[in-house]
Formats: C-alpha cells, sequence, structure tokens
C-alpha cells in the first residue's frame, strides 16, 4: 500500500494559540459545549484527518486574558465524540503520574473497544506544579521519578491489556459461562505498582490503544524508544528532525524493539494567506504580538536576553539556547529551538517566523503550505503531522478548504477512509501478547 501522511488535529478549545481566540468565529462558552466539540470533529472528518487531538494538564488556566486550554476530560469526551463521529480516531492525553495503571488501561480499552478501535492515548508524565497540587500535598516528582514511573506504568498497562484474551477460549461445556483460563493474572510487583490483574476488560480491535508519546528530555526519549508508537514532538527543520528520528529509533533498537513500530508526527501551526504578506500579517495577530517588532521583543523576554544593545538582525549562537534538562518546563519544547539553531544560522528577526508555540510555523499561501508539509514527509524525515490550529474551528476549516485538496491532488494523503483502526491508518504492528 503507497505511503500516505498522516495527519492529526488539535482541537483543544479555542485553538492552540493563546492569544487567537480574539479573531476567531464563535462564543467563550464553546471550550465546555459538547456540540462544539462535535463540530470540531465533524469538521476533521471532512478532511479525513486520522485523529483529533487533545492535549491535557489536569489544572485549570486562570489568566483572564486568555482561554482555559484544558476543559471536559478528553478521554469522556472522545468516548463520547466516537458515539457521534464515525472513522476519525481519537488522541486523548492523560498523565502516568496521576493516575493509576488498572484504571487507566481499563478506562482506555473500554473506550477503543466502545470506538472499534480508534483511540490514541498520548502519556504524558505533567510538568506542571498546578497539576501536583490537586493530586496532594507532595510537589511534583523529579522528571527522572516521573519517567521511571511512566516507563512501568506503561509495562503494566500492557500486561492488563493482554491479560484477558478471549480468543485464548478453548471448548466450553454446557454448564459453564466460559473458559476462565482465558484471562491471566499478571502478579506484578514493581518499585511503582503492584497490582494482581486480570483486567476486567478484554483485548479490543487494536490489541491496546495505540500509545503516543510527547517529551524529548532524556527520560522523554527513552519512554518513546520503550513505549511510544507515535512521537508527538518538537521538529522546526530537516537536520532537526532526522537527528530527532534517529535518536529515538536506534535507543528502541538498542532497548530490543523494532523501530519500525515507531511513527514521528511533530506538531506544525499553519497560518494561511493569499499572500504570503497575508499569512504574515495574521501571524502578528494571532500571536497576540501586533507586530514583527513584538515578536521579537516576546523573544527577547521568553529568552532571558538583556535588549539593551540587542540585534535582531545578527547570528543567534545555539548553545545559549540548549534548554537546562532540569527546567520545570518540557524539555521537549525548548529542545526544538536549540536543534533549529545548531543546524541552521539564523537571526531573531528569522526565528520568529520559523516557531510559533514551540512547534514549526508554515506562513504562506495553501500551495506554499502543501509543499512545506510534503518536503520533510516525502524523505521520511516525518510520517505525518499534529495540526495545531492558531483558531477553532476557522484555521481547521481553512486547511480543510485548501490544503487538504491540494494532498490529494498531490496523491500523498487519503481521499476517502479505507482503514477500520488508528492502528491499521498508521500501518503500525498489533501489538503481541
Ligand atoms: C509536543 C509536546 C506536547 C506536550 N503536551 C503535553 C500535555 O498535553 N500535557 C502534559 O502534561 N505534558 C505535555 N508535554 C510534556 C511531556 O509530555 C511530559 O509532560 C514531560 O514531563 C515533560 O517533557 P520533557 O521530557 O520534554 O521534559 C508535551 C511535550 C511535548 C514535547
Amino acid at each position: 500500500m503507497p505511503r500516505k501522511l498522516n495527519l492529526n488535529v488539535g482541537i483543544n478549545t479555542t485553538g492552540y494559540l493563546p492569544a487567537a481566540w480574539k479573531y476567531r468565529s464563535g462564543n467563550r462558552h464553546d471550550i465546555y459545549d459538547p456540540g462544539y466539540y462535535k463540530r470540531l470533529t465533524e469538521l476533521a472528518h471532512r478532511g479525513l484527518f486520522d485523529a483529533v487531538f487533545f492535549s491535557d494538564h489536569p489544572a485549570l488556566m486562570t489568566d483572564p486574558n486568555s482561554r482555559p486550554f484544558h476543559t471536559i476530560d478528553p478521554l469522556i469526551l472522545c468516548t463520547a465524540l466516537a458515539a457521534q463521529v464515525p472513522d476519525i480516531g481519537f488522541v486523548a492525553t492523560m498523565s502516568s503520574t496521576y493516575n493509576s495503571p488498572y484504571n487507566l488501561a481499563r478506562r482506555t480499552q473500554s473506550t477503543d473497544i466502545v470506538s472499534g478501535g480508534r483511540l490514541i492515548i498520548n502519556i504524558v508524565s505533567s510538568f506542571n506544579p498546578n497539576v501536583a497540587a490537586n493530586f496532594g500535598s507532595a510537589p511534583l516528582p523529579s522528571r527522572s521519578e516521573r519517567y521511571a514511573k511512566a516507563s512501568e506504568f506503561l509495562d503494566v498497562a500492557k500486561k492488563l491489556w493482554a491479560s484477558w484474551d478471549p480468543s485464548r477460549e478453548g471448548p466450553v461445556p454446557n454448564e459453564q459461562f466460559w473458559d476462565a483460563a482465558s484471562a491471566h493474572a499478571i502478579d506484578h510487583v514493581g518499585d511503582h505498582f503492584t497490582v494482581k490483574g486480570p483486567l476486567n476488560v478484554p483485548r479490543g480491535p487494536q490489541g491496546h490503544p495505540v500509545v503516543a508519546q510527547a517529551g524529548a528530555s532524556e527520560g522523554g526519549i527513552e519512554l518513546a524508544a520503550r513505549h511510544g508508537e507515535i512521537i508527538y514532538c518538537n521538529i522546526l527543520s530537516r537536520p532537526a528532525g532526522q537527528a530527532f528520528g534517529k535518536k529515538v529509533r536506534d535507543r528502541a533498537a538498542r532497548l530490543g524493539r523494532d523501530p519500525k513500530g515507531i511513527r514521528i508526527v511533530p506538531g506544525v501551526v499553519v497560518i494561511l494567506g493569499e499572500t504570503k504578506k497575508e499569512a504574515l500579517r495574521k501571524h502578528e495577530l494571532f500571536s497576540g504580538a501586533g507586530s514583527e517588532d513584538g515578536l521579537i521583543a516576546r523573544f527577547i523576554k521568553e529568552n532571558g536576553i538583556d535588549p539593551d544593545g540587542f540585534n535582531p538582525d545578527a547570528v543567534l549562537d545555539a548553545e545559549r539556547f540548549i534548554p537546562d534538562p532540569n527546567r520545570l518546563q518540557a524539555v521537549g519544547m525548548g529542545l526544538g529551538l536549540s536543534d533549529l539553531l545548531t543546524h541552521e544560522k539564523l537571526t531573531t528577526r528569522q526565528v520568529v517566523r520559523r516557531s510559533e508555540g514551540h512547534h514549526r510555523l508554515l506562513l504562506g499561501t495553501a500551495e506554499e503550505v502543501a509543499d512545506a508539509l510534503i518536503d520533510l514527509w516525502d524523505d521520511g524525515t516525518v510520517d505525518g503531522y499534529t495540526l495545531q490550529p492558531p483558531r477553532a474551528p476557522d484555521d481547521i476549516e481553512e486547511f480543510v478548504d485548501k490544503v487538504v485538496p491540494i494532498l490529494q491532488d498531490r496523491g500523498v494523503y487519503r481521499s476517502r477512509y479505507e482503514e477500520r483502526t488508528v492502528r491499521e491508518r498508521y500501518g503500525l504492528p498489533f501489538p503481541a501478547h
């Protein structure tokens, strides 16, 4: 089967860019209206996306000038949407630090069965202290502790997902209801979890939900290599993308895992215009910066640079932007920029037009955007993208109407849904027991 471009689309609240809510159609109550998410999912379905994507932090953002980005629980929402919109898949972000393996394995396997094999779970270890504060008085565990727990969490979840397999049933005597030997205890005893099992939900149509992973620190790469089937990341250029993909796949091979079971699916922010100039102007508005100077001023502030005497047209030193591996925020979010500057000599004025919200920024006409999307996909640097629209529904609708037809004309994107499960759509292997 010819290789096709995989596309997910983020549909959190009003869209990906915090300040872009001022330029969207709709009202502020959309963010907790199930009907609104149904309309977004139907729009994504019309665009034949592989899946809609929900990032998540179980904490309310309370900045009055920005929209809360995470509201209704993603797994609940995905389950409800799966009953209303056919074909399309669902990515629910869930924390391995603030969940239990048994409950998460049960809930996700249940959604995967209910949806007919359309669930992808994006396992994050959570890095936000406001999240930690909602789960007891203990501070956020260190990154290394979080990732050690995340790895064991997924080991346990996979054992549970495979623990009851009706296909293992033998002949069932008349007086018996079922062959209980088809369900095995897992008797897991580890550093972080003790779980007997079996799971009281049987194996689903995908074996288990597809496992996505975000986070690109050392711990994030290890988790991706061990368990990640779809890697959601920040890739701003070809050399950076190839280096990232090689790093994850080489680590997977060293761990005895077939790297062919890994798809690199970075985020991408697309802002379309009838002309490049129009797209540049929309970027200045949707980012909240107001102008190119505003974008530069924001960059200086976000990176703690002394504005006095700063020259936005001087080439930036990549070393200066390598994120502290122990910083609180996601290291992966910061690595995108330092990787870009490692491979390309760029000034601030150039950089602010290459990345928005830590993701690769594509500004231009539909043709130019389609060319850029195909560019990194064609040679295998990436397997697809998670489109992060500045505004929902507006930028999703524009992408579906203007960019999808070009991708289809180029023969790189589906013209109809064919495979039943998201695992099949991504060409991922069915998990062994
Ligand atoms: C592209 C991307 C998206 C992410 N989305 C989330 C998210 O929705 N929720 C979350 O808690 N962490 C998210 N993270 C952070 C990591 O998944 C994870 O929480 C980890 O603790 C920090 O990542 P790091 O390994 O890059 O430091 C994201 C990271 C990346 C690179």
